[in-house]
């Protein structure tokens, strides 16, 4: 089977300075993979340059193994990304914001019934919701595209306990139904291990544990102290 997105010794970073170096890592279909570590380590920066907003200081990116270097690459098409400020056109409503991602009208209104909370919003401006509902409907229109692989950034952040566990529910049933593949960046280090299948976690741009997301469990006190500044976690 095809691996659904893989990253060989990537650079990447800003202005030309590198914030992520030599980065290798693969999310297979069907599997939800976070990247996790510390403030500043190079986790937006990582997805920003997979769904081609920076161009790659090195090393390659591929989806369902075809290169993609440039925007245009019909690979890039095969991705989504749901970045940490939700780009949802707040004038519009729930429903015209789905149709405008769907692939065609007549989806976009089949899409708009099958989540339940925004069924109910249908007609609602969406710079009217909750930040919860915001959240939801942005990960909907993420996979309104139909994407094969999924980057989300921050998707939890801020939201109530409640809205967490409902958008991780919707990522997990969404995964399994469809067998897309997610690549997610996330500040809840515990509950992400819940989710994820398998994790790596970058400090200062580089992978410094990587694992599935029962073995990183089993390291949690390492996984700390990761996140101390100034330390180093032993790379496995
Ligand atoms: N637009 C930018 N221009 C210059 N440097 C940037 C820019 N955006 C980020 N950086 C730098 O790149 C490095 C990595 O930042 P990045 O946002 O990728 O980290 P992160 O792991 O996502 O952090 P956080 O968890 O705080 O969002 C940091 O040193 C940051 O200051």
């Amino acid at each position: 089977m095809t691996t659904a997105l893989k990253l060989l010794d990537l650079t990447a970073g800003h202005n030309g300075v590198a914030a992520v170096r030599d980065l290798n890592l693969h999310v297979e279909a069907g599997e939800i993979v976070a990247l996790i570590g510390p403030n500043g380590a190079g986790k937006t920066t990582t997805l920003d340059t997979i769904a081609g907003l920076h161009r790659p200081l090195g090393g390659s990116i591929e989806v369902q193994g075809a290169l993609v270097k440039s925007t245009r690459d019909a690979a890039r098409h095969a991705l989504s990304y749901l970045p940490e400020r939700r780009g949802l056109f707040t004038q519009l409503t729930v429903r015209e914001n789905l149709m405008l991602r769907a692939k065609s009208r007549k989806r976009g209104d089949a899409l708009t019934r099958q989540y339940p909370v925004l069924a109910k919003l249908a007609d609602r401006q969406s710079g009217l919701l909750s930040g919860g509902e915001q959240q939801i409907l942005a990960l909907a229109c993420a996979l309104a595209s139909e994407p094969q692989v999924l980057l989300i950034d921050e998707m939890t952040m801020g939201l109530a306990p409640v809205i967490v566990s409902e958008l991780m529910d919707l990522v997990r049933s969404t995964v399994d139904e469809r067998g897309i593949a997610v690549l997610l960046v996330e500040q809840h280090v515990a509950a992400t291990l819940e989710l994820a299948d398998r994790a790596y976690v970058l400090q200062h741009g580089r992978v410094t544990m990587s694992g599935t997301s029962a073995q990183l469990r089993e390291r949690i006190d390492d996984l700390h102290e990761s996140y101390v500044p100034g330390r180093t976690a032993d790379a496995s």
